[in-house]
């Protein structure tokens, strides 16, 4: 009988090799099934530990979550190349704004999360199932991307409270996923965020995924992520006014280091 089951599973997985190796859509959707598997059970285990040790929704948690995605990126075989980590090390809240390019992003930023530090989230990831309760115990700010009003007040909100409970705030600028290997022009949220709050904002950069991630080609193998923390960008004495040159200036920084970190430097010449 176990011999049987035995048999069985190694018919399985040798079947899944072969496809595997025969087709490249097969090959990613397996490969991309098994992240989200890591993300659904990671969140299970993940979950409770929250609750005991932190007792419900706290960016406390944030820690633990950190731990556990932490580990993904060897079943993966994803390596990141982390520079410029001292530019985290200031006290006191601030705004984090980085490039979006996949889901796997999680990983990215679990790799340089400082502490008290939350995201700033589509509403929609709530309902993700153990990864939604994740995110919620984890204190994501959640916002209705469909509402400019609603996610400006959610946004005003945080202004008011985050100097007083001392959390930086991580948002990804272009609102929404983008491997293209360039940046979509940046919404400006994270940017009044910052100079309504009067706090600095630190962008982080992670190389392009396109040489060993791309969905449109089934492309997803092995590769390095390069990472850089940049300087903080300070916004004392700023005003609204000062938001879009604000935004310019975030976005043609972190353009150039895009392209510096995926090896395109007459691009990063042409943005300057
Ligand atoms: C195991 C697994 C574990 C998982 C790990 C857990 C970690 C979880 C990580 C979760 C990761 C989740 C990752 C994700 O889910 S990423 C997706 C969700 N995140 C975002 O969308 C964030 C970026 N978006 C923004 O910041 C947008 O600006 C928002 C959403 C706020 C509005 O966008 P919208 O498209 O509606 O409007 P607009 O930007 O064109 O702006 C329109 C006008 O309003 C002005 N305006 C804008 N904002 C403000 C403001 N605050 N005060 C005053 N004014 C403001 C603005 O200047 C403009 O005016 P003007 O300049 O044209 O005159
Ligand atoms: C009962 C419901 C069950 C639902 C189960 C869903 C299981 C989900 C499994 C794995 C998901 C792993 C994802 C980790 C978190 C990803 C966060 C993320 O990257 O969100 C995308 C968002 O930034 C931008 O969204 P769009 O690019 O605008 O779209």
């Amino acid at each position: 009988m176990e011999l049987g089951w035995l048999l069985w599973g190694a018919g399985v997985l040798l079947l899944l090799h072969v496809l595997m190796e025969l087709s490249p859509a097969v090959n990613f959707a397996l490969r991309i099934g098994f992240y989200c598997l890591l993300c659904v059970v990671g969140s299970a285990l993940a979950a409770p530990v929250c609750l005991l040790v932190n007792g419900g929704r706290t960016v406390k948690n944030m820690r633990i979550i950190k731990t556990v995605v932490k580990t993904f990126k060897y079943f993966l075989g994803v390596r990141f190349e982390v520079k410029g980590l001292e530019n985290f090390e200031m006290e006191g809240p601030a705004i984090i704004v980085s490039n979006h390019q996949s889901i796997l992003d999680m990983m990215g930023l679990m790799e340089v999360l400082p502490d008290d530090c939350v995201q700033v989230g589509k509403k929609e990831l709530m309902y993700a199932g153990t990864v939604g309760l994740i995110i919620y115990l984890g204190g994501v700010i959640f916002i209705n991307r469909k509402s400019t009003t609603s996610a400006k007040m959610v946004m005003a909100e945080v202004a008011k409270t985050m100097a007083a409970d001392n959390v930086k705030v991580w948002v990804y600028p272009e609102g929404t996923r983008n491997c293209t290997g360039d940046l979509l022009p940046f919404k400006k949220g994270a940017f009044h965020l910052a100079v309504q709050a009067q706090v600095p904002v630190i962008p982080v950069v992670y190389s392009s995924f396109t040489t060993f991630y791309n969905p449109k080609k089934n492309l997803f193998t092995s590769g390095k992520i390069k990472v850089e923390v940049l300087p903080a960008i300070e916004t004392k004495g700023l005003t609204s006014g000062d938001v879009s040159d604000l935004t310019d200036r975030c976005f043609r920084t972190m353009r150039e280091t895009l392209f510096r970190l995926s090896g395109c430097p007459s691009e990063a010449k042409d943005s300057s």
